[in-house]
């Protein structure tokens, strides 16, 4: 391991912005993020692949009145997100370190209020179809986490993975669909505030375009 791998997770294992296996709160925040560790009684909105967690920390300073939680199982990069949102002094931040197909021993069922997925790999091999983060096992876990209603959002720079993410979306019987395959030139270009991740940012400059969609995943009653 490198000297800076090792600092970074030195620093999750310090942080109380991170939770991740060894810690008291990783064995018992299941249905208590507002009571153990928010504080509060706002809304819970996940960035799952959140990486170094733009999307946690734009929308955290953006909406100070809701809780934003960053979901990735790389270490390193989730300090470094877990760095910046203490810098900031955002106190409706944390990081969850653990991989997303366990995350129902972390949430309960309608415990979440919006879900964004930020540029999930694409796992583009057929046989890779079952790790991919849109794939109708995932489908189906978010809408069991997301409260009555509640809101996914994708965005991706694969347009395989994106078509092939409308497609499952539709089959999982999400409502008020919206989509574009060109985000910075499209209507729906103001709901990801200007927003730009790291893949986001390496992919546009390389001149791709930004697929994004929103769909009300949460079962509605
Ligand atoms: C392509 S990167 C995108 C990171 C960031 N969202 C961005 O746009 O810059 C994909 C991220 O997903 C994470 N990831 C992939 N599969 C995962 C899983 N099953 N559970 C948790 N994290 C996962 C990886 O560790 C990686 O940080």
């Amino acid at each position: 391991m490198t000297r800076r791998k090792h600092d970074f997770f030195l620093h999750n294992i310090e942080s109380i912005n991170v939770i991740e296996v060894g810690k008291p709160l990783y064995k018992t925040i299941k249905g208590n993020w507002l009571s153990e560790y928010f504080k509060n009684d706002n809304p819970i909105v996940l960035e799952l692949a959140c990486g170094k967690g733009e999307y946690t920390i734009g929308l955290a300073s953006a909406f100070p009145a809701t809780n934003f939680i960053g979901v990735d199982i790389k270490g390193d990069r989730i300090a470094r997100g877990s760095k910046i949102a203490e810098r900031k002094g955002l106190t409706n931040v944390a990081f969850l370190r653990t991989d997303i197909k366990y995350i129902e021993e972390f949430f309960n069922e309608g415990e979440v209020s919006e879900i964004w997925v930020t540029f999930p790999d694409p796992h583009a091999r057929p046989r890779q179809e079952k790790h991919r983060l849109t794939h109708p096992h995932f489908l189906a876990l978010y809408k069991r986490l997301l409260k009555p209603g509640g809101t996914l959002h994708l965005k991706t720079d694969s347009p395989e993975l994106f078509a092939y993410s409308v497609e499952q979306v539709k089959s999982a019987n999400c409502v008020d669909l919206q989509y574009t395959t060109d985000l910075y030139t499209s209507s729906l270009n103001e709901i990801h505030l200007g927003i730009k991740t790291t893949y986001e940012q390496l992919f546009f400059d390389k001149g791709f375009t930004i697929n994004y969609l929103q769909c009300k995943m949460g079962a509605v009653l």
